[in-house]
């Protein structure tokens, strides 16, 4: 289990404290420009002024962030990859062939796989993703929503916390849902998902998005 915790007075947070446990499949969802990735910056240490964080945190960002002029190669064993583990790693995200590829020789789904790999690289107690599917034609984004299903099973103590603004994506991947609306923003929905409240997921996910768009609508008029 581990605590993260936003002090007072934070830009755009409200003060909360949140518990992540191990195995954890969080989706976070929330109306556009509401704060889900300063929250996700926020629990991977990267505010001004924080701490390192104690556990191990793999962040794909919204861009890979991969060295342009760098092969995956290198760039995995510039993370600490050992040489001999640079192809088993990108086989478990679909990449063996392209470990001598630039970042500019692939596909943006492919970037994102191997972006993935780098983040699995540190073998993370707790994996963030920024909008993994954003920009990927829906054929490549069930590909890869497919493969973070596997990884999850694969590394069952491993916790995600994954923003979308997809209700589809939350039913494929989540065990739990953190719903953020306000302003400063805070959890205005925290709830772990058994088999029935999956089924009501997409009209709940719904009424919390009006409930948040009426509240934004109030806040310009
Ligand atoms: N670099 C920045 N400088 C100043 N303000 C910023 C910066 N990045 C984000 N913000 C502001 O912080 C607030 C939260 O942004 P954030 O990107 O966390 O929202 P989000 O919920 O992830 O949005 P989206 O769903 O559109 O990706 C927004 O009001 C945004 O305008």
């Amino acid at each position: 289990m581990a605590e993260f915790d936003v002090p007072a007075g934070h830009a755009i947070l409200a003060p909360m404290s949140l518990k992540v446990a191990p195995g954890d499949h969080i989706c976070l969802l929330g109306p556009s420009g509401i704060g889900k990735t300063t929250l996700l910056n926020r629990l991977a240490g990267l505010e001004r002024g924080q701490p390192r964080p104690t556990l191990r945190i793999g962040y794909l960002f919204q861009e890979h962030r991969l060295l342009p002029w760098r092969t995956l190669r290198d760039n995995l064993r510039l993370v600490g990859v050992g040489r001999d583990q640079v192809e088993p790693l990108l086989a478990r995200v679909g990449l063996e062939q392209a470990a001598d590829r630039y970042p500019d020789q692939l596909s943006l789904g492919m970037a994102r796989r191997a972006a993935l790999a780098r983040c699995l690289a540190m073998r993370p107690d707790l994996l963030l993703l920024d909008e993994p599917f954003a920009s990927l034609d829906p054929h490549r984004a069930d590909e890869l929503k497919g493969l973070i299903r596997m990884l999850l099973k694969q590394f069952p103590a491993m916790a995600m916390i994954c923003v979308t603004h997809e209700a589809r994506d939350a039913e494929a991947l989540a065990n739990r849902i953190w719903y953020l609306a306000g302003r400063p923003a805070h959890l205005r929905y925290d709830a772990r998902l058994d088999a029935e409240a999956h089924a009501g997921l997409a009209r709940r996910l719904e009424a919390l998005g009006r409930q948040a768009s009426g509240e934004s609508l109030s806040i310009e008029n």
